[in-house]
């Protein structure tokens, strides 16, 4: 675990009546670091955004603040604020009465929250619209409010819980990039629950990808992006392609013996803890070299026959849909092939995902992110499909 951790969850477990959402999840975030937590509905996101600022109640584990211990403290004492993808507006209120909603609380004179909530306006440039009612104000300009209100406070740790998703695609995109300039400007710590990846690793310095109730893995957005440490987490980051193959590890490779419908190809381990026996694939479709079958071999790699079965333009690339024997691929290029035509799908070493198929009695991984620099080797979950296989 981090040892300069600024934000330190130990072992927390969380459920609602019966049913367990977190187990013993562990997570260490730096001061003035912007984490995103990502994942798929229902996989517990919101939930541990609700433990750290104190919504809920962790049935064990600990929650620390710079050394504090703040499990059991009331929301408003953990030096935290929490925007929610509601904004949570008081209507009737106007935005200078919204912005100063937590200081007046806080008991501070008129005078003083007149400034402080004149200096947040000039920081979200929402200076002359104070006097206005939320209902006045456009999706964008509410969301400001909402953080314009979590930020006067003065909070040590900003709780995002998918502040954009009530955004059209394009304000989002802006004000996505405002919050992350705001973030870096200020160098508070940020927590920012989100299903959407691209927002994450768009925003964030470390990306946290959850999977039912555990931490699939932590690690940078180029980290989680180009070496994933799961099945799960490649397809995630849109790595949806996915092949049955077998391997066996010789040296510093490992050698896939050919099938009906693909060569046979040297892939380098690059430090990953594979073993022999039957492998996921998992690869994007932007990752594949589409050709004619008769076209000379473009590059190296995994080489794949199939036939094109439709194709569709996405805007800068073709996606065709290819079927390899029965399993159907997507592969993009600049041009299009017709549908019928036999190619030749060459997926690049660098690009192919390898992951040990996993028995169905294999025991879950342990939730902990304490090893964010570790090696794909010295991953717990690496360890387990190493050991399964
Ligand atoms: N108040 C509650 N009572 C009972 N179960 C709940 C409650 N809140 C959440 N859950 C359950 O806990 C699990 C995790 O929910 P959570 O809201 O943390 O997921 P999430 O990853 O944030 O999902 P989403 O992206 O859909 O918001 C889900 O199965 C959900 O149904």
């Amino acid at each position: 675990m981090n040892d300069d951790a600024f934000l330190r969850i130990t072992d927390l477990s969380v459920g609602y009546g019966a049913t367990r959402v977190l187990e013993r999840l562990r997570l260490s975030i730096a001061r003035g670091e912007f984490v995103a937590l990502l994942g798929a509905s229902g996989c517990g996101k919101t939930t541990l955004l609700r433990a750290i600022a104190g919504f809920v109640t962790p049935s064990a584990g600990a929650i620390a603040v710079a050394g504090r211990d703040v499990t059991r403290l009331p929301p408003d004492r953990r030096g935290m604020a929490l925007v929610f993808q509601s904004y949570a507006l008081w209507p009737h209120m106007s935005v200078a009465k919204n912005i100063g909603y937590g200081l007046k609380l806080k008991g501070l004179p008129r005078a003083a929250i007149e400034r402080r909530v004149g200096e947040i306006e000039a920081l979200l440039g929402l200076s002359g619209l104070g006097g206005r009612k939320p209902g006045a104000l456009s999706g964008g300009q509410r969301q400001r409010v909402a953080l314009g209100r979590a930020l006067a406070v003065d909070p040590q740790i900003l709780l995002l819980d998918e502040p954009l998703s009530n955004l059209d695609a394009r304000i989002r995109l802006k004000v996505r990039h405002e919050i992350r300039a705001l973030q870096q400007r200020l160098g508070i710590t940020a927590v920012h629950v989100t299903h959407d990846r691209e927002e994450a690793m768009a925003m964030a310095d470390r990306v946290v990808v959850m999977e039912a109730g555990r931490i699939a893995q932590a690690g940078t957005p180029e980290e989680i992006y180009n070496r994933p440490a799961s099945a799960f987490v490649a397809a995630f980051m849109g790595a949806e392609n996915m092949l049955a193959l077998n391997g066996t590890v010789r040296g510093e490779h490992i050698h896939i013996a050919a099938g009906p419908h693909y060569g046979a190809a040297e892939v380098p381990l690059d430090g990953r803890a594979l073993a022999s026996g039957a492998l996921e694939a998992r690869f994007r479709a932007e990752a594949v070299q589409l050709q004619a079958h008769d076209a000379p071999p473009a590059t190296e790699g995994l080489a794949l026959s199939g036939h094109v079965e439709a194709v569709s333009y996405l805007g800068g690339a073709w996606r065709h849909s290819v079927r390899i024997g029965q399993t159907p691929v997507f592969a993009d290029a600049e041009h299009s092939l017709a549908p019928r035509t036999a190619v030749r799908l060459t997926i690049p070493a660098e690009k192919l995902f390898l992951f040990n198929t996993p028995s169905p009695s294999g025991a879950a991984a342990p939730a902990d992110d304490t090893h964010p620099t570790a090696t794909r080797a010295t991953r717990p979950d690496r360890v387990r499909e190493a050991a399964i296989s």
